[in-house]
């Protein structure tokens, strides 16, 4: 069988005088080199979306991080220059894809902006500036350092015991990086938070009923995918669901191939 390709929202960024669909690639390096499969960068349009065409092609779905905020709008709140920045094109693809992927029980891994997508798709809210409030840390990334040590594992996030990505990572005490200003404010009811910084910061969540892996986590696996065993285990399994979820897919149509042969 050849490698499964999962489907990666992309962002539009502008550079070189042009309007660009742009990945990082760390996730398209921990996609390929960790979880063993094949990325397809999706263009972020902000109109003509059609999440079932590009699932129908897919066997996963990775909602990457991203610099830009999901609009306020979208979770009933009005949209504040200070807000941003924004990425409407990112949120409109996104968005239908999560929830398409969650009905089709097309496996997901949702990072950073991802899970902040994950929980405005089906319903949340989010918190903005959340190192404003009290009692919550700076989870911003650090500035004017290179990028290593802006994606170093520096803080300690707790895996609730019986939790999807306790039976992944295991329950308890495990270290990440940080690197949000946003975070989820109202769970959406169809979500289940399976993780919380020492704050108090909601780290991690699964979708309750989902039939398929679909899990959201507020810090970067992906950058050290290669070389962190946590990062590595989220990525291998979110892999492994894409297998079997690829195999399934092939064994129907296999099976209808043969139906039709009769
Ligand atoms: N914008 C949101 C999500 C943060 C996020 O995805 N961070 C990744 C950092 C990407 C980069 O700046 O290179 C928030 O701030 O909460």
């Amino acid at each position: 069988m050849s490698r499964p390709i999962i489907a990666i929202p992309a962002d539009i960024r502008e550079f070189d005088g042009a309007t660009w669909h742009a990945v990082q690639q760390q996730y398209v390096q921990a996609t390929v080199k960790a979880a063993g499969l094949m990325a397809l960068i999706v263009p972020a349009l902000e109109e003509e979306n059609d999440a079932d065409a590009i699932l129908d092609r897919v066997d996963g779905l990775l909602v990457s991080g991203s610099a830009s905020n999901v609009n306020p709008s979208l979770y009933g709140k009005e949209a504040l220059e200070s807000d941003g920045p924004f990425d409407p094109a990112r949120d409109a693809t996104s968005l239908p894809l999560i929830r398409r992927a969650i009905d089709r029980a097309i496996p997901m891994l949702a990072i950073c902006r991802g899970i902040q997508e994950l929980n405005v798709a089906l319903g949340g809210t989010l918190a903005s500036e959340i190192h404003e409030q009290p009692g919550i840390w700076d989870h911003r990334k650090p500035q004017d350092v290179d990028r290593d040590t802006m994606y170093s594992i520096r803080q300690s996030v707790f895996v609730k015991d019986g939790s999807c990505i306790a039976r992944v990572i295991g329950p308890g005490e495990v270290r990440v990086n940080s690197l949000h200003r946003q975070a989820i404010a109202d769970t959406a009811p169809r979500l289940q938070v399976e993780a919380l910084a020492e704050d108090g910061t909601i780290e991690a969540v699964s979708v309750i009923g989902a039939k398929a892996f679909a899990v959201g986590v507020q810090w970067h696996p992906e950058y050290w995918a290669e070389t962190d065993s946590p990062s590595r285990k989220l990525f291998v399994a979110f892999g492994d669901a894409v297998r079997d979820y690829a195999a399934s897919k092939e064994r129907l149509v296999a099976a209808s191939h043969q139906q039709k042969a009769v």
